[in-house]
């Protein structure tokens, strides 16, 4: 199924805008998991399993995997996903950007290698870097336009010809390179007012926000600015407070229960 369908889909299905983030960091894991062989897989696949029916996507964060040397566990875990929870897309976190021909071997390396739904990408070298991810248009190209972290307004904000840079970028996406219906836009959730200007300029886009929990922000503006007419539009991503919500034997269960306060907290926000 395409990316968008699987998307519109799984808003529905599980009533939830919640992207639960995969970012393995062993130091950080259970002790009794700690000395297991296949720790990454082990400790990602039961937080999968933990919170499938509640998240509207998974978004696996390339680095995480391959500063571990646990590549293989990645994919061992984004053919997991979709062998056990079919419907639920895989946004794979790579931001990924580069000269045509090398961005065919990104594109082979997102969907053909992970069997990623989606990938993020950093739109700065310009369409012809993008446009072999484009073309895949049962895929999702999820592009960086203002991002969550304190230096975004470094250059995101500069001002280029009476408007601030990243609102460029939304323009150019939505109207010129969305052309198969397959673009998404990163906005982080710790710069609301950014996140409505874009919103304002893309119509239905769907938007990636990370920047919830750990990083501090607000659910109540990230809905209030970001939803579309129709109460979806959003992918709400978050990451360490989920996974590391608990530190015994239960942390499944704590991460289901952080996953499921967020969902609620979205929805209680939620136009519908
Ligand atoms: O602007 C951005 C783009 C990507 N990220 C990624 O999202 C998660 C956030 O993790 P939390 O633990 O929920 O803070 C992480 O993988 C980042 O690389 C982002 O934070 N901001």
């Amino acid at each position: 199924m395409h990316f968008m369908q699987s998307l519109q889909a799984a808003w529905i299905r599980n009533n939830s805008l919640v992207c639960v983030g995969l970012d393995p960091e062993p130091a950080k894991f259970p002790v009794h998991l700690q000395q297991h062989p296949d720790a990454v897989f082990e400790f990602c696949r039961t937080i999968i399993d933990a919170t499938a029916d509640l998240a509207c996507s998974f978004k696996p964060q390339i680095a995480h995997f391959a500063a571990l040397r646990a590549d293989d566990a990645l994919e061992r875990l984004i053919a997991h996903i979709h062998a056990k929870h079919p419907g639920i897309p895989v946004i794979l976190d790579a931001k990924r950007g580069d000269i045509g021909s090398t961005a065919q071997h990104y594109v082979s390396e997102a969907f053909d290698r992970y069997a990623a739904d989606a990938v993020t990408l950093n739109p700065y070298l310009g369409r012809d870097s993008v446009q072999p991810f484009l073309d895949r248009a049962d895929k999702g190209v999820i592009l960086l336009c203002h991002t969550s972290n304190p230096g975004a307004a470094d250059l995101q904000d500069l001002d280029v010809g009476g408007k601030p840079l990243y609102q460029h970028v939304a323009q150019i996406i939505a109207r010129d390179w969305n052309t198969h219906g397959n673009c998404a836009l990163v906005t982080g959730a710790t710069w609301p007012e950014q996140l409505a200007e874009v919103r304002a300029l893309v119509g239905d886009v769907p938007l990636l926000v990370p920047g919830i929990g750990a990083q501090g922000g607000d659910v109540e503006a990230v809905v209030r600015n970001g939803c579309t007419a129709d109460g979806t539009g959003l992918m709400i991503s978050s990451s360490r407070a989920i996974l590391y919500a608990g530190k015994g034997e239960d942390f499944a269960e704590a991460a289901r229960k952080a996953a499921l306060d967020l969902r609620d907290s979205i929805n209680h926000y939620r136009k519908r």
